[in-house]
């Protein structure tokens, strides 16, 4: 998979992208609304001979327009949003910076800036997608703002027990320790990583050798707890036990 990194505004021309069919989002979690607009983007794609791509947004859009100070954490922090995404077999993924200039496009300017100029000549999307100046964009008035000759398809809600897939109910259910749940709605086990660093070296000690894991990406950590899990080391997988939270005792 390709992956670019732009700013408004990029220097990319059209002639020399390859045609293309995107998806967009800013898809955190990767989860199984996501992946069905993912997927969908393929399939077109495929059939119609042109590249698929993933069109997507980092940091979320709150940091910049909310002016939080507080550090926003994703259930799919970039690297682990870019693995994800590069798994479902992506052929190029835009990573689109989220500043100010980019709030201001109109909904006009960001389709003619990230579409036409990209060269991406069909558009998918939720039915919930919104684009441009106070998201005035949608995919109903998509229809009237797109190039004449961009064809657009609208992927409906998808819900797991009556209520809609979403980042927002995944990141309470991992806050709720519901791992069963967020396993079913990111369609895989919710994955983290990080770098395997020294501790007090008292595991072992007792038994059991420890790895722990210093986690530096921006993860909604679930509920503090201990977790059946697996872990993959140089891609092996062995099965183990976690535990999230603190010493006590030390
Ligand atoms: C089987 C097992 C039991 C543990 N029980 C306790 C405990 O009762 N209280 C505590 O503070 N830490 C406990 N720990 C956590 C250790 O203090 C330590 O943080 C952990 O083993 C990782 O660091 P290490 O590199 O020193 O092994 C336990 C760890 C293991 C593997
Ligand atoms: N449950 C769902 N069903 C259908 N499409 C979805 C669903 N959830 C998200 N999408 C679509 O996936 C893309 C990324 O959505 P995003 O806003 O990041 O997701 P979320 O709603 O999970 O916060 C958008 O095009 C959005 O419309």
């Amino acid at each position: 998979m390709e992956v670019h990194s732009l700013v408004y505004p990029h220097q990319l021309t059209k002639d020399e992208q390859p045609n293309t069919v995107a998806a967009f989002g800013f898809f955190d979690g990767v989860h199984q609304g996501h992946r069905t607009v993912i997927k969908k983007a393929i399939t077109i794609a495929a059939e119609s001979n042109k590249k698929s791509a993933v069109i997507t947004f980092d940091p979320h859009p709150s940091v910049v327009l909310q002016n939080t100070k507080e550090t926003i954490r994703y259930i799919t922090p970039i690297e682990e949003k870019i693995k994800q995404i590069e798994l479902l077999g992506v052929d190029r993924l835009y990573i689109i910076r989220f500043d100010k200039n980019l709030a201001k496009l109109s909904p006009k300017e960001f389709l003619t800036h990230f579409a036409d100029e990209l060269h991406i000549t069909h558009i998918v999307a939720g039915f919930d997608f919104t684009f441009g100046h106070k998201g005035a964009g949608n995919m109903e008035n998509i229809h009237d703002l797109v190039h004449l000759n961009t064809e657009v398809t609208t992927i409906g809600r998808l819900d797991f027990q009556g209520e809609k897939i979403s980042s927002t109910r995944i990141r309470a259910d991992l806050k709720r320790g519901k791992m069963e749940e967020v396993e079913r709605l990111l369609g895989r086990p919710y994955t983290l990583g990080g770098e395997v660093i020294h501790g007090d070296k008292r595991g072992r000690t007792i038994g059991y050798p420890t790895a722990n894991i210093k986690i530096e990406d921006d993860y909604v950590l679930p509920r503090i707890g201990v977790y059946a899990v697996e872990i993959k080391i140089d891609n092996e997988i062995y099965s183990g036990m976690a535990n999230i939270g603190y010493n006590p005792t030390f």
